[in-house]
C-alpha cells in the first residue's frame, strides 16, 4: 500500500517538485471520482510525501472545475496528516508585494459554485471553522520561510485570503470592497480545500505566493496572466525551497493538531441511522467513530 505523511498541493506555476526521490506516480480512485491528476509520491528530506498539481500538470482545470473532494479524499487515502497548499494570489495590500509570501490565517468565501463538504446523503456534520487553517502547521511554514531568507521575498504571517469564484479576475469595485474589509490576498482555490481538509481531519495550511496587485493599485496595471507569468516561475522556485524546509521541520517535529480530531463533536446524525451506502462512501472519515 502506497502511503505518505505529508501532502503538497501545487497551484498555478507549481506543477511538480523537482527534489522528490524514489518517485511513484499513483492513479488514485476515490468515491468522489478522480483527482485533478495522478499523485506523485516521493521522498523529500527522508519522508514520503504526495504531490498533486491542483489544475493538472498541464493546467487544464479551471478553479470552478476542480475536483476538490476527490483531491482531499485521495490525500486521506494515502494517509496524509499534514497538507501544504501552495497558491498564487493577488495582493490587496501595498505592503504585500509581488514575490512576497503570505501564510494566511483567515478566509472569506466569495465562491458561488463549489461543493465544500463530504457530508449529506443522510449524514449531517458541522465542523468548527473559526480558525480555518492549522495554526501549528502555518507556524512551521512561516518559520521555514523566515529561516530561508530568500532574496526579494518578505514574509507576512497571518492575513485574510478572499476566495473568489473566477475565472475572470475581480472588478476594481470588488477589489476595493475586499480592501475595505481588511483582506490581504485574493485567489480562487483555497477555501474549499481548507474546509474539506478539516472534515477529513487533515491539518491544512496555505503558502500564498504573491504574483500581482490585482486591479486596485493606482501605480500598477490590472492583473493579466501575461503580466504574472514571470512571477509565477520565480515563485515556483521559491515555493519548492519553502516546502522542502517545511517538510524537514515537520519530519523532525511532528505534532498532533486539533484538526486531527475535527469530527469528534461535529457529527449530528447517529451513526447507526446513516444509510449504509453513505457510511461506505465515507468509511475513511467515519471508521474511527464507528
Ligand atoms: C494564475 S492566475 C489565477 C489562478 O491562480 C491561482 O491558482 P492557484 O490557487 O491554484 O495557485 C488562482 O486561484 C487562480 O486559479
Ligand atoms: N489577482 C488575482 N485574483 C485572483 N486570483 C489570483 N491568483 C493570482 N492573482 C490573482
Amino acid at each position: 500500500m502506497i502511503k505518505a505523511d505529508i501532502g503538497i498541493i501545487g497551484g498555478s506555476g507549481l506543477y511538480k517538485m523537482d527534489a522528490l526521490k524514489d518517485v511513484e506516480e499513483v492513479q488514485v480512485d476515490t468515491p468522489f471520482g478522480a483527482p485533478s491528476d495522478a499523485l506523485i509520491v516521493g521522498t523529500l528530506e527522508g519522508t514520503r510525501v504526495a504531490f498533486l498539481a491542483r489544475h493538472g500538470r498541464n493546467h487544464h482545470l479551471m478553479p470552478s472545475e476542480l475536483p476538490f473532494r476527490a483531491n482531499i479524499y485521495a490525500m486521506k487515502q494515502l494517509g496524509v496528516k499534514y497538507l501544504i497548499s501552495a497558491s498564487a494570489v493577488g495582493s490587496l495590500k501595498e505592503e504585500a508585494k509581488p514575490l512576497d509570501m503570505v501564510v494566511p490565517d483567515q478566509f472569506i468565501d466569495r465562491t458561488k459554485n463549489r461543493i465544500s463538504t463530504f457530508f449529506g446523503e443522510g449524514i449531517v456534520a458541522h465542523i468548527a471553522f473559526g480558525d480555518p487553517v492549522c495554526g501549528q502547521l502555518a507556524g512551521v511554514v512561516a518559520d521555514a520561510i523566515a529561516n530561508l531568507n530568500l532574496p526579494d521575498v518578505n514574509l507576512h504571517r497571518g492575513g485574510t485570503y478572499i476566495c473568489m469564484e473566477g475565472p475572470a479576475f475581480s472588478t476594481k469595485a470588488e477589489s476595493n470592497l475586499y480592501r475595505s474589509w481588511g483582506a490581504t490576498i485574493i485567489g480562487m482555490t483555497n477555501l474549499p480545500e481548507a474546509k474539506l481538509a478539516r472534515e477529513a481531519e487533515i491539518a491544512y495550511a496555505t503558502l500564498a505566493l504573491v504574483t500581482d496587485y490585482d486591479c486596485w493599485h493606482p501605480d500598477h496595471d490590472s492583473v493579466t496572466v501575461d503580466m504574472i507569468i514571470g512571477n509565477l516561475q520565480r515563485n515556483a522556485v521559491n515555493a519548492q525551497k519553502v516546502i522542502q524546509e517545511t517538510v524537514r521541520r515537520l519530519s523532525e517535529n511532528p505534532f498532533t493538531s486539533d484538526a486531527h480530531s475535527a469530527l469528534e463533536y461535529a457529527i449530528l446524525t447517529p451513526l447507526d441511522k446513516v444509510p449504509a451506502a453513505t457510511k461506505d462512501q465515507l468509511n475513511l472519515l467515519l471508521q474511527k467513530y464507528l
